[in-house]
């Protein structure tokens, strides 16, 4: 995969965020002139300033005891991703970024543990995810051919207030944000406390569309995290799409939230959704804005492609060739996020990007990181795409 790198202008006076954005119509451009710089302070103060809180407890009861001990009283412990138990191999714990895997005892997972988890949690679903009730950890089953578990994968989910300040100055404007980033990055978290902003702090009628039930939690009360937003449940994950639709239709949302938008029947919801004006907020599976761009299924969330053939005067003033791509149709979302790290995420003004990687050309990015005293920077810089 090639390597995005980003250039950045000089840094001049800081602005608040407040400041720039009273005065400007997204639609025509969301970058303001004059910005180099915007610094917001995180609000809260527990880890790293941001308040996690992760019901560990409730997550260590459905492992063998012995795991237990050994976790809660890991120094990593806030870096936990995920712990893997797999039928006859070494149970195993997943930490983020460099902390890399840890093998959590010298003896294999067996059939009993692998059950006593199983009846510990929810019922799985059709995407073989299961939860905890009244918790975000989320539980996925790798099954033999014959449908028993043989695996598992066991992700810590956490409640995180603070993080949406990498882009609380977005928010208002009422516009759809798309997040993309490998996963684990942190996407659906950021997702559940935006859902709360919007419902709480700025009174908007939100409705999660919860295929797995990973962003509200598992059972029927939502979780505290989503704040005051609804949420729906979906029985399959093929109903996505149409649990989108039945949210507009029936319980009149200001905004949906959507994790993992994959199928062709979702991006054309989110399209029918945004086109009445509903904010959406959604995940995609990918790394980059060219992932998106190049992916058949998903390229309509950013307006879609096209193949162009142009006459030949057209083509020599261009100085191209006579069959160009170029975008079919507005964005269904105006911005989109590449989340390439929990604390680093670059910003696209969606149209004015895919048009200039389309041309060849580097687009201008926001580029929003958390600085040595965890402050939220904000600078402008070229993005050096790969070639489309
Ligand atoms: N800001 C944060 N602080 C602490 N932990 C976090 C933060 N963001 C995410 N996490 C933790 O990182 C793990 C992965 O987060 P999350 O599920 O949100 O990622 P994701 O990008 O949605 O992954 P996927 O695409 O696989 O669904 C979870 O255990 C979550 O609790």
């Amino acid at each position: 995969m090639s390597v995005t790198t980003l250039t950045f202008f000089p840094i001049s006076k800081p602005f608040s965020i407040f400041h720039i954005h009273t005065s400007i119509s997204l639609r025509i451009n969301p970058w303001p002139p004059i910005r180099r710089r915007m610094v917001s302070k995180a609000s809260h103060s527990a880890h790293l300033g941001l308040a996690v809180q992760d019901d560990f407890h409730a997550f260590l009861e459905i492992l063998p005891c012995d795991l237990r001990n050994n976790l809660l009283n890991e120094p990593k412990r806030a870096q936990l991703l995920e712990v893997i138990l797999d039928l006859g191999r070494l149970p195993e714990a997943r930490y983020l970024g460099d902390c890399g895997g840890k093998y959590l005892r010298d003896t294999q997972v067996s059939m009993e543990e692998l059950e006593y988890a199983q009846n510990a949690v929810g019922e799985f679903g059709g995407d073989n995810r299961a939860g905890i009730e009244g918790t975000l950890h989320r539980i996925s089953a790798i099954r033999s051919r014959n449908g028993v578990i043989v695996g598992l994968t066991c992700r810590v989910g956490r409640a995180v207030s603070g993080h949406v300040d990498m882009i609380r100055d977005l928010l208002p404007f009422g516009e759809s944000i798309l997040f993309v980033g490998r996963p684990g990055v942190g996407k659906t978290t950021v997702m559940r406390e935006i859902a709360r902003v919007l419902s709480d702090e700025l009174n908007r009628r939100v409705v999660i569309v919860d295929t797995s039930n990973e962003i509200g939690g598992d059972g029927d009360i939502p979780h505290a995290a989503i704040g005051g937003a609804r949420r729906m449940q979906v029985p399959e994950p093929s109903m996505q799409h149409r649990i989108m639709i039945e949210a507009v239709e029936n319980h009149m949302p200001e905004v949906i939230i959507v994790d993992e938008i994959g199928t062709e029947a979702e991006a054309l919801a989110c399209r029918s959704i945004a086109e009445r004006g509903i904010m959406l907020i959604g995940t995609a599976h990918g790394e980059r804005l060219e992932n998106i761009i190049k992916n058949p299924t998903l390229s309509d969330l950013v307006g879609g492609i096209e193949t162009v053939t142009l006459g030949d005067a057209e083509a020599r003033a261009r100085r191209c060739q006579k069959s160009i791509l170029e975008r079919k149709a507005l964005p269904t979302f105006p911005f989109l996020i590449e989340m390439r790290e929990r604390h680093y995420w670059v910003t696209h003004w969606t149209q004015r990007s895919v048009d200039m990687l389309l041309h060849g050309k580097r687009p201008l990015v926001e580029v929003r990181r958390r600085n040595d005293q965890f402050e939220v920077v904000i600078e402008r810089g070229t993005y050096d795409g790969s070639e489309i």
